[in-house]
Parts: structure tokens; C-alpha cells; sequence
């Protein structure tokens, strides 16, 4: 019943006008295309994918210059990359990663969650909640190389994936800064969190809004792994190898076993979760706080 109404979402988002045409955008061969057996780099606009079958990889690059903001079109296509690794039998596991420099994503996109009419607020908020259920469920083994700064729904993103390998650079801060921005963590990000680095260490990291650099990530357990920004992607292959050594329906029913409750909660209150976010996003106060936010983003450029 929940993947129906997850696949009517998917098939809906599918429809839109701008999302026609991103089933596949043909590309140059993949550098890591598995010795030349011909499969291409395939995606769409701010999605690449370079498939490495002979491993049964493929790498995710996410490119929704200048920031990767995830916006409503951006995570569509996400999930439709996502959708298509899943049901092709080459692929056992995918790398997240980012196309552009020094950020892994800054987040959900605040201008999705500004000036806009409550019918927006609820389809952005079902893609939202669509992203973390397919990658917090994902069959794959999903592993995030971090190669930069990712905040609020960055770090979320980040934490659905099976591991995580950050470079070790001092601006590549992550965590759940909501409160910064006088929003809240939703529950489900919170569980997520929760489940990554306990209730103790949570409590404290949302309310304060904490963006930890590399050695504090480590140290909290936010990420698995902190090596040289140009070793993470290496590293992630050799995580990957690792885990793809495990039989995979062993593996993969044990990622239910452990993540089912978590999403159970969300799919039994998605209904109640998106009318909690419009009326939240509705509020005076909650758009003066991000109008604020966005104009010192702005500004502080000038
Ligand atoms: C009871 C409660 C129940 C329910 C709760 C209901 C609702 C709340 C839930 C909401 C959960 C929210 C999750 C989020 O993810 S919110 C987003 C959080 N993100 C951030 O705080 C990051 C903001 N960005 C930055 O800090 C910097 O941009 C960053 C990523 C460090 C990069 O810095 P830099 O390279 O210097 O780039 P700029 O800052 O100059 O940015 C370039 C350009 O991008 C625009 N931009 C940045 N971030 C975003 C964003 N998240 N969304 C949209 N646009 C963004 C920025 O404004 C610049 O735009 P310009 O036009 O000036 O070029």
C-alpha cells in the first residue's frame, strides 16, 4: 500500500513537463565503465551517472550547480536514476557523490519552502519524504563520498546511505543545522539521525544546530570514515568492495530488519507529516526567518 502510493508519486513527478525526456540521456563512455564494454554514462540534466558494470557500481554525481540544492525537479531525478540502478540486475551498489566543487549538497532548497502556495508546499514535501524512503530502503548498497560542505537535508541525504567516507577539509562541515534557520528537524530526520549517532549526541546536535567538521564528525559517529579529499572516492570503492562481498539477500534483509521501523513510522504518518510541514512553512514567523536567511546568503556575497 505505502509503495503504491510511493510509486504514484514517482509516476506523477515522472508526467511533469520537465521531467519528460530524463529517462535516459545518453553520454560519453564512463571513465569507470568497466574496461570498455561499451555502457555509457547515462542521467539527466543535474544527475550523472557513470556505470561501472563489471564491478556492479555505479556512481551517482550530483550536479544542481551552483549549491546541489534539492530542489523539486533535482530530486526527481534522483529518484528516477535511483529507480533505475534498482531494477537493473548489474548494479549491486551505488556511490553518492557530488559534481560541484567543495559542496556535497546545501540542503533542501529554500526557495521551494519561501513565497510559495500550499499546493507547492505539499508536492515538495512528498518528493522530499519519497527520497528518504527510497534511499533509507534502497536495496543497493548505498555509499556517500562526501566531497563537501552538506547541511540540514545534505547531511540527511548522507545519512539514508549504508556508509560514509568525508574528505578530510576543515570547510566540509555537516549536520542538522535547522534550528539556525529557526526551522525543525521533521521526526524521520531526527530517527535518522538518532539511529547514526545516538539520542544523547542528537539532542544536543539538533537543538544547537551543530555543523561538525571532519574530526568531530568522526568522532560522534556522523560519518564512518575521514580520509584525504583526494582518496574519498577510492576509499568509497574500496567500502564498496567490502560490502558487496557480503551475500546479498543476507545483506539486504538486514537493512530492513534494522530500517524498517524508522520508515514504518513515516509511511503510517505521511499524510499527518506533509499537513505538519505546510502549516509550519505557512507561518509568518517561519517565512520571515527564511527570507532572512536566504538574504544574508545573499549578501554575503556583496
Ligand atoms: C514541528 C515541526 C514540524 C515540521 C517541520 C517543518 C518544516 C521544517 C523542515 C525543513 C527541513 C529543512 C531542511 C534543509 O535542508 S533547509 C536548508 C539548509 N541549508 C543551509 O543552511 C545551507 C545554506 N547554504 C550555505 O550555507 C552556503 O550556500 C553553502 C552551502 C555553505 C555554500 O556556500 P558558498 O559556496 O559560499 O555559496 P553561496 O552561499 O554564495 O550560495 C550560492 C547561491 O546558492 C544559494 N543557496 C545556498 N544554499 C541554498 C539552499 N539551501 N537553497 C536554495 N538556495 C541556496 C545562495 O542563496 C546563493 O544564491 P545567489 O542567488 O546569491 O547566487
Amino acid at each position: 500500500m505505502a509503495l503504491a502510493v510511493g510509486m504514484r508519486v514517482l509516476t506523477r513527478a515522472l508526467l511533469r513537463p520537465w521531467a519528460r525526456g530524463l529517462r535516459v540521456a545518453p553520454g560519453r563512455t564512463g571513465p569507470a565503465a568497466g574496461g570498455g564494454d561499451g555502457m555509457r554514462c547515462f542521467g539527466s540534466p543535474r544527475v550523472l551517472v557513470e556505470p561501472d558494470p563489471a564491478a556492479g557500481v555505479a556512481v551517482v554525481k550530483m550536479r544542481n550547480p551552483p549549491v546541489n540544492s534539492l530542489s523539486l525537479e533535482f530530486l526527481t531525478e534522483l529518484l528516477i536514476s535511483l529507480e533505475k540502478l534498482e531494477n537493473d540486475k548489474t548494479f549491486h551498489g551505488i556511490i553518492l557523490t557530488s559534481d560541484c566543487p567543495g559542496i556535497f549538497s546545501a540542503g533542501l532548497d529554500l526557495t521551494e519552502m519561501c513565497g510559495r502556495k500550499p499546493e507547492h508546499y505539499v508536492e515538495y514535501w512528498k518528493a522530499v519524504q519519497e527520497t528518504w524512503l527510497r534511499f533509507y530502503l534502497s536495496n543497493l548498497v548505498v555509499i556517500a563520498a562526501i566531497n563537501g560542505v552538506s547541511p540540514a537535508g545534505g547531511c540527511l541525504l548522507s545519512l539514508t546511505c549504508d556508509y560514509r567516507v568525508l574528505a578530510n577539509n576543515p570547510k566540509y562541515t555537516i549536520g542538522l543545522n535547522e534550528t539556525l534557520l529557526g526551522i525543525v528537524a521533521p521526526f524521520w530526520f531526527k530517527d535518522t539521525m538518532v539511529n547514526t549517532i545516538g539520542h544523547r549526541a542528537t539532542e544536543r546536535a539538533l537543538q544547537l544546530g551543530l555543523l561538525f567538521p571532519p574530526a568531530e564528525a568522526l568522532r560522534v559517529g556522523v560519518v564512518d570514515q575521514v580520509v584525504p579529499e583526494d582518496q574519498v572516492q577510492s576509499t568509497a570503492r574500496s567500502v564498496m568492495a567490502q560490502w558487496l562481498a557480503i551475500p546479498d539477500h543476507a545483506r539486504q534483509l538486514t537493512k530492513t530488519l534494522m530500517r524498517k521501523p524508522t520508515a514504518d513510522r513515516l509511511l503510517t504518518e505521511r499524510d499527518a507529516d506533509i499537513q505538519t510541514f505546510v502549516r509550519f512553512i505557512c507561518r509568518d514567523s517561519v517565512q520571515k526567518s527564511l527570507h532572512a536567511y536566504l538574504e544574508k546568503l545573499k549578501q554575503k556575497k556583496g
